[in-house]
């Protein structure tokens, strides 16, 4: 099996440092938060930046997450230089607080960034520095840039409607006097401009579910507003609901639509899942993956297995061991999977299935054999599965992941649901549905159904996939929106 975690990152610090500067005009610094799903995609965008436009080069500073023993494994790429902050000790998260890798971790590199930049600066013919592109949980770097004078950007990970949430608590906040954490734990529905339908306060991101995550989401949403501009992750024609709320309200910054930014590459794909895959009859195969970070215990393990047995439908499914407590939430992979698996299961199902570890799901989405995807919905898999037009089974499980599959099921129809308010919160364990809320192996069989079988959400989804494929050619909303962010950044050094 492969195995994949924070540490194996696929790409490599370019230790040199050597670039082929070129015609280089314009230099970024991009800070991404180091988590898989936001660092590869931080640097996708990276690579898609200079690959349009020859004036630009970018540094990334690379924070090593507190749960790696190693810093990313990166390719160097022309005009992308790596720079790894020296490692902060995860002490520096002391009193342990769910949230304390964004209050405490991250703010504590900010010195490096400040000395990475002031050593730039003072390079002899150093490129004029047109920005600072920042992750969503890196909120404190924009202190760093203001030191600077140099302007921030953010790229946002996520899909425009879950920015507009964020925004929106802070009005609640700010000016409606709205007690947000009181909010997010009655049992209630609100009007967010970013949502077409109300939003159950059950769906809301994990965040503000505690008084601490609310004070860290109200400061950065405020600190936010203040910026040059807001890449975001989306396709104009996919969000074009949220992108018209964000563009209608003038106290947000421009917000750039430039999605899908994927990694599309991925690592090696697995010869026996391929064989495994090509031996499958088209659409005929449900995949089911939950991301970086996702992991069930044994008695959610047994009820998906026994779902997928009473489905009859062939099955790869990515199942992945939860972290020993009081670890890094970072899951890791089975010996032998049968020993959390009903007994003979693996028997039983060895014609039509694969159970398989850390998964290479864009190339199993992007297989003909696959026809539907289980999933936990986090942003690279909603983008990844409409790119390759696979219809989603929606099955949340901590961040804005419920906001998402909400977004995907009521509002969008590009999804059908396994459970929308399920929590299986790896950061805070106090905020996950315990044993005895398991999603139920008939709640599994009946979404699976739905998935391989609705043709409209197919159809749909298969739409979306033709419209996420043009945003990005030539002429396309996103790859006109690049277009104008790229000369926004260029008027910052002119
Ligand atoms: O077995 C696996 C599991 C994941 N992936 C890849 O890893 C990425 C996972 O990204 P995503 O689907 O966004 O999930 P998370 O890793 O959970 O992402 C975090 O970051 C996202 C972007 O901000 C948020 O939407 C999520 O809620 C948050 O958990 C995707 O590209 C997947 O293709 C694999 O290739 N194989």
């Amino acid at each position: 099996m492969i195995s994949a975690n924070l540490q194996e990152i696929p790409y490599v610090i370019d230790k040199q440092n050597q670039r082929n500067m070129g015609s280089t005009i314009a230099e970024l610094i991009f800070i991404p938060s180091p988590d898989i799903g936001h660092f590869v995609s931080a640097v996708e965008m990276a690579k898609l930046l200079v690959n349009r436009d020859q004036r630009l080069s970018i540094t990334i500073l690379v924070i090593r997450h507190p749960g790696a023993s190693a810093g990313p494994v990166v390719t160097p790429i022309d005009r992308i230089s790596f720079v790894q902050l020296p490692q902060e000790s995860p002490s520096v998260m002391e009193p342990k607080s769910p949230f304390a890798i964004f209050t405490k971790f991250i703010p504590s590199h900010c010195k490096h960034v400040t000395n990475v930049v002031a050593d730039m600066i003072n390079q002899p013919r150093s490129v004029p520095i047109a920005g600072f592109v920042i992750d969503m949980f890196c909120a404190c770097m924009i202190d760093v840039a203001n030191e600077f004078n140099i302007p921030t950007y953010l790229f946002f990970t996520s899909g425009a409607a879950a920015l507009g949430f964020k925004f929106h608590v802070q009005t609640l906040s700010d000016d409606m006097n709205k007690d947000v954490f009181e909010l997010s734990t009655s049992d209630t529905e609100i009007s967010v401009p970013t949502y077409v339908n109300p939003l159950p306060t059950k769906h809301f991101w994990n965040l503000v579910r505690s008084r601490e995550g609310v004070e860290f989401v109200l400061s950065s949403a405020r600190k936010f507003r203040g910026i040059k501009a807001i890449m975001v992750n989306t396709v104009f024609e996919l969000e074009t609901y949220a992108m018209e709320a964000l563009s209608a309200d003038k106290t947000i910054p421009r917000v750039y639509p430039v999605g899908p930014v994927l990694n599309l590459n991925g690592k090696p794909f697995e010869d026996d899942i391929l064989r495994w895959l090509d031996n499958q009859p088209p659409s005929s195969v449900v995949f089911l993956c939950f991301g970086s970070m996702g992991s069930f215990v044994e008695s959610q393990v047994k009820e998906i297995a026994r779902g997928l047995e009473q489905s009859g439908y062939r099955f790869l499914w990515s199942l992945r061991r939860p972290p020993p407590d009081k670890k890094p939430p970072v899951p890791g992979e089975y010996e032998d999977p049968s020993v959390v698996l009903p007994e003979g299961f693996l028997e039983r199902t060895r014609e039509i299935g694969k159970v398989i570890g850390w998964a290479p799901q864009v190339a199993a989405l992007a297989h003909d054999a696959v026809g539907g995807f289980v999933s936990h919905c986090g942003w690279n898999s909603v983008l990844e599965s409409l790119w390759f037009g696979v219809p989603l089974a929606a099955w949340p499980m901590y961040a804005e992941q419920q906001m998402n599959a909400f977004e995907m099921v009521v509002d969008l129809g590009l999804a059908v649901e396994i459970k929308l308010d399920y929590k299986n919160n790896i950061f805070n364990r106090k905020d996950t549905t315990n044993a005895t809320s398991n999603v139920t192996a008939k709640e599994i069989e009946n979404g699976i159904r739905r998935v391989m079988e609705d043709k409209e959400v197919r159809t749909k989804v298969k739409e979306t996939s033709a419209k996420s494929r043009s945003a990005v050619a030539e002429g396309g909303s996103s790859y006109a929106s690049v277009s104008s962010l790229i000369e926004d950044f260029i008027k910052n050094v002119n």
